[in-house]
């Protein structure tokens, strides 16, 4: 389980008018138990939504309160809560390191003791689960930026993390490779927490989070979660 207790995050901002960097707040006080299987974080563009979504794997430490995974400290065991909490980015670059996709994923595979064959043969059945098998030794740099989204889910999916948060996963899909996505997340076994402007994904969900300005405004059911996204957008059904 994630817990979130009395969680601020603040970052420095440089002040325009060239005196001493400033103390903004970025997210919080927040304080919340993260159970559900399906979690959906939505809001406007630079509400906190990926700020939250970072707390979870400690990409974001707090700046005070603590965020726990199952019972870890994401502020002191950083690298035991990354083996339980995988993350896809928006940006699949963020996150692709090796030069084409069986090598990206077998490098994710690394620490789950396979011997290079073995690894070999788990990369190329996690790329075929993606639709990527004929693209295993493509550059990378060449693929679609649609192939590098599918990409980044497939590699971070190989290393089997109890809890995967995904951070807008399907901006840059088609129709049908978002609709596969979104069908591949749903029967994962895994907890799941994605972030997402994607309203129909977040109607899916078991719980939805809409943050706005830094807060989190409502923590819910998906339909009254949506319909106050709406309204706070001032945009109808
Ligand atoms: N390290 C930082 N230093 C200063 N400001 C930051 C930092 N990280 C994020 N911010 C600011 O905090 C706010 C929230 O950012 P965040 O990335 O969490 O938003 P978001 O809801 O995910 O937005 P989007 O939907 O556009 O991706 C934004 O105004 C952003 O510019």
């Amino acid at each position: 389980m994630i817990t979130l207790d009395e969680v601020l995050v603040t970052a420095y901002s440089p002040d325009p008018a060239g005196g001493a960097d400033r103390v903004v707040r970025l997210l919080g006080p927040v304080s919340l138990e993260l159970t559900e299987r399906r979690i959906a974080i939505v809001g406007a563009n630079g509400s906190g939504k990926s700020t939250l979504a970072r707390l979870l794997n400690g990409l974001v430490l707090p700046s005070s309160g603590t965020v726990r995974v199952d019972g870890l400290d994401t502020a002191r065991d950083g690298a035991a809560v990354r083996r339980r909490v995988g993350f896809v980015f928006t940006d699949p670059d963020a996150q692709l390191v090796m030069p084409t996709p069986v090598e990206d994923v077998a490098l994710s595979l690394r620490r789950l003791g396979l011997t290079p064959a073995q690894r070999d043969q788990a990369a190329r059945a996690a790329l075929d689960r993606f639709g990527l098998a004929d693209r295993a030794e493509v550059p990378v740099h060449a693929l679609s930026g649609g192939q590098r989204q599918l990409l980044a889910l497939a590699s971070v999916l190989a290393t089997e993390p109890a809890v995967l948060v995904c951070d807008e996963p399907t901006t840059l899909l088609d129709l049908r490779w978002r609709a596969v996505v979104d069908r591949l997340l749903a029967e994962l076994d895994q907890q799941v927490v994605v972030v997402t402007h994607d309203l129909d994904a977040a109607l899916d969900a078991d719980r939805v989070l809409v943050v706005d300005d830094g807060s989190v405004v409502f923590d819910g059911d998906p339909v009254p979660a949506v319909a106050h996204y709406r309204s706070l957008m001032q945009v109808g059904a």
